[in-house]
């Protein structure tokens, strides 16, 4: 059922596995819909949010109160599809306005199947998710509207994130060559566990080939690219079930080959090196998140979509099986752990997002870090 309810007055209900209701009108697709209920504080880039694959099973409430409103072009997606499992927005643009717009963003939603509502107060709700917790939500409108206490039932019956292991639903089936732009300097494999367009983009813009390689991919595919440097996705789900791609990596570290991962990548990375992994209160979306990079002392702001977290000590350097690490990285308004790196080989990783898709980017110089482990490597 992908009717667009543009113009039109179809309503909708929001139910929260806790009970609370919110009552408001289709926004996209009309039918049912469920997920995990998270709030994005993005005021922009709504397009790469709806098309970053780390949002599978996730709905994302938008906290700005208008959204929509640059439409949708052909050039911001971050992925082949929307992935949101939902959307839910406050005050949706009736005609949106930009060069580069092609479409509206409720048609979009609508025509890839994406139910959402719209006209809910989202600032009640994403202080209701902030006190409570990020929890299951189910989105019903038009014949999948039935008394509240059914639909109360079919969300509590919905699957949970966490224990979730989603990575293989997102990421490439099979391998693909994104070219270096300009002089070739370097091969990087990398495991998609729900890669974002801009990450390769990023490092083919540093002279990097990237072999993008399916998250099932064994040690044996990463190395039979020759790689200078390995890398680990941002991807869906639980770190806890990423045990694949942990092994992997910790073969990667026993060759003691450069190594960059990016979200997923980082909380594989931790746990590779022995520390475990835990699900935030209500996670951090959005484009404006403070975080001191530790080991310059420096403040950037940046690009986060997290839901889990490293469990590592901030205020002493761990000894590991691959040598000693420490958290580089720690986001301000909370002290969680953003980043690792190896003090004795050249590993590291961040929590949040230097792709900035969208975002501020300050933390660019993160993809030339990597390139200079690639580098003192080779010389
Ligand atoms: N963007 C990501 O890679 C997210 C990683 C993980 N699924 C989390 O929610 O924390």
């Amino acid at each position: 059922m992908t009717t667009s309810t543009r113009g039109t007055r179809v309503p909708a209900v929001l139910v929260l596995e806790d009970g609370r209701i919110f009552r408001g009108r289709a926004y996209g697709a009309v039918g049912e819909t469920f997920g995990e209920a998270v709030f994005s504080t993005g005021m922009t880039g709504y397009q790469e949010t709806l098309t970053d694959p780390s949002y599978h099973r996730q709905v994302v409430v938008m906290t700005a109160p208008h959204v929509g409103n640059t439409g949708v072009n052909d050039e911001d997606p971050e992925s082949g599809k929307i992935w949101v499992a939902g959307y839910v927005v406050r005050d949706p643009a009736r005609v949106p306005s930009n060069w580069r717009s092609r479409r509206t963003l409720d048609d979009e939603l609508a025509a890839q199947g994406v139910v959402g509502i719209s006209g809910i107060d989202t600032r009640a709700l994403t202080r209701h998710l902030r006190e409570r917790g990020a929890m299951r939500v189910g989105i019903f409108s038009g014949e999948a509207i039935a008394d509240d206490a059914a639909l109360l039932a079919k969300v509590q019956g919905a699957p949970q994130m966490k224990g979730a292991n989603l990575a293989a639903e997102v990421a490439t089936e099979e391998p693909y060559v994104v070219p270096a732009i300009g002089e070739k300097r370097f091969t990087v494999a990398a495991v998609d566990l729900g890669i974002k367009g801009m990450t390769p983009h990023r490092m083919a813009e540093r002279g990097i080939e990237v072999h993008v390689l399916p998250a099932t991919a064994t040690a044996e595919d990463v190395y039979a690219v020759g790689p200078d440097g390995v890398f680990f996705s941002n991807g869906p789900g639980d770190p806890a079930t990423a045990d694949g791609p942990v092994s992997v990596m910790q073969a990667v570290l026993a060759r003691k080959t450069p190594l960059f991962g990016i979200c997923f990548g980082n909380q594989i990375l931790g746990r590779a090196l022995g520390f475990g992994t835990y699900k935030l209160k209500y996670g951090h979306r959005g484009i404006n998140q403070p975080v001191q990079d530790r080991t310059t002392g420096k403040v950037e702001v940046t690009a986060h979509n997290h839901g889990f977290a490293v469990d590592a000590p901030l205020d002493k350097v761990s000894d590991t099986p691959y040598g000693r690490a420490e958290v580089s990285h720690v986001c301000l308004n909370d002290n969680v752990v953003e980043g690792l790196q190896l003090l004795d080989q050249p590993a590291f990783s961040v929590q949040y997002h230097p792709e900035a898709a969208a975002g501020p980017h300050d933390a660019a110089y993160l993809f030339d870090r990597f390139v200079s482990l690639m580098e003192a490597e080779r010389a």
